[in-house]
């Protein structure tokens, strides 16, 4: 068999930790390691495109990344293996630790997201979908990646298309909402979304607003302002993300070194 494919019969399935986006998520036991199933309804992806799927996501291996350990396709819904996030997603777990964040806990969390975001920049590998809700946290306060590249997969039309009620208008570029045009620098403008969720303890951009008038202040020149709890050069990093043309925005990898240099501080 294929290196990437489990034998279920090594797979122990625990409790379900979710519905996620194309099915069950299950914690489970593989090899005597803590891993989380997410099983794979048939009308989210053929077999091929899911295998296709996992070879490249087996290949993009990182610190910050959640790794993918392998699949099962000889059952019945097929399943991915992945790397089991002890504290579940790093939204709710803002949300939850509100008030007893430091800043060294927050600056440390921008840094983890931007390690796995400028691995996969280097890679040539866009997220799509990068947002707290879409980053995963360890029992040791360790931010990862998740999910990336998965949107490709989901079906959900209210959800891929930037008109959809769905689709993540809050953390999109303005050429990810008027031509569809991702990239890494439309990742970088959903990272600095992200930085500004992170100092506001898991709050909600532009709280009570619809994604209409959203698009609207975005054309008028207006950003999300700066977080109470962000230093202003945090925030300066947040509105560089926010530049209106792709390439007067940071690279990962610049960024990277600019929050380095913060927290050597
Ligand atoms: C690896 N992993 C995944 C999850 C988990 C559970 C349910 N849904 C999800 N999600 N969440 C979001 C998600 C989003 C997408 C987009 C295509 C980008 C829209 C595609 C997905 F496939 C998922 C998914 O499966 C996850 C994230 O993939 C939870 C873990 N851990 C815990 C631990 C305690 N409590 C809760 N979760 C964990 O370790």
């Amino acid at each position: 068999t294929d290196k990437w494919e489990i034998d279920p019969e090594e797979l122990d399935l625990g409790q379900e930790i979710g519905s996620g986006q194309f099915g069950l998520v299950l914690e489970g036991k593989w090899n005597d390691r803590k891993v989380a199933v997410k099983m794979v309804r048939e009308d989210c992806m053929t077999d091929e495109d899911f295998k296709e799927e996992a070879m490249v996501m087996m290949r993009l291996s990182h610190c910050k990344l959640v790794q993918l350990y392998g699949v099962c396709t000889q059952r019945s819904p097929m399943c991915l293996v992945f790397e089991y996030m002890e504290s579940g997603c790093l939204s709710a777990y803002l949300r939850e630790k509100k008030g007893r964040l430091s800043q060294d806990l927050m600056l440390g969390m921008c840094l983890d997201v931007s390690e796995g975001m400028a691995y996969l920049e280097s890679s040539n590998f866009i997220h799509r979908d990068l947002a707290a809700r879409n980053c995963l946290v360890t029992k040791n306060n360790e931010v990862k990646v998740s999910d990336f590249g998965m949107t490709r997969f989901v079906l959900d039309d209210q959800y891929t298309s930037s008109q959809g009620s769905k689709f993540p208008v809050k953390w999109s570029a303005p050429e990810v909402i008027k031509y569809s045009k991702f990239s890494s620098k439309s990742d970088i403008w959903a990272f600095g979304v992200l930085m500004w969720e992170i100092y506001n303890e898991g709050r909600l951009p532009y709280e009570n607003r619809t994604n209409a008038e959203v698009v609207e202040s975005l054309n008028a020149g207006l950003r999300l302002l700066k977080p109470r709890l962000a230093p202003n050069a945090v925030y300066s990093l947040m509105e560089w993300c926010w530049k209106e043309k792709p390439e007067d925005r940071p690279s990962f990898a610049v960024l990277l070194h600019e929050l380095a240099a913060l927290s050597d501080l």
